[in-house]
């Protein structure tokens, strides 16, 4: 690997689902310094949640949930672009395209991918990219 690479910033995939599109609003922003730091994909509504208040974010979005956005992320996930996933997923509605969210839940353990479902799973997630990257930096 060469020093370029060990460098490179974290990809991560960032989802929310209606009721917890707020939920990772907050996150994000109580995050934003390592957010600032990492590539991100997301699904479409979810990204422009984000973008509304952090518009200096290196995001993209993809498209909506239900239009085959989640099955994009999965797409990057099997093409080894992504490091990491942060689905706030709402465990009490019913999704048409629950089938999608399976399937791109199922491609994140397929690839061993590391997601976090919730908060306190994300918080988890971004300490061991940061203390990753510290490592890097330290070297
Ligand atoms: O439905 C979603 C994930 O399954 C999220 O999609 P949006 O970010 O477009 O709302």
């Amino acid at each position: 690997m060469d020093k370029s690479e060990e460098l490179r910033k974290p990809v991560l995939a960032l989802i929310a689902h209606d009721q917890k599109k707020d939920d990772l609003v907050m996150f994000v922003s109580r995050h934003i310094a390592h957010f600032s730091n990492c590539q991100l994909f997301t699904t479409g509504t979810t990204g422009s949640r984000i973008l509304a208040e952090h518009k200096n974010l290196d995001l993209m979005p993809l498209k909506s949930g239900p239009l085959g956005g989640d099955q994009q992320i999965g797409g990057l996930i099997a093409e080894g672009k992504i490091d990491g996933l942060i689905f706030f997923v709402d465990p009490l509605t019913p999704m048409p395209h629950d089938v999608d969210v399976k399937a791109l839940m199922r491609l994140a353990i397929v690839y061993d991918i590391p997601m976090a479902l919730n908060r306190s799973t994300a918080e988890i997630l971004l300490t061991n990219f940061a203390e990753q990257a510290d490592g890097e930096l330290n070297a």
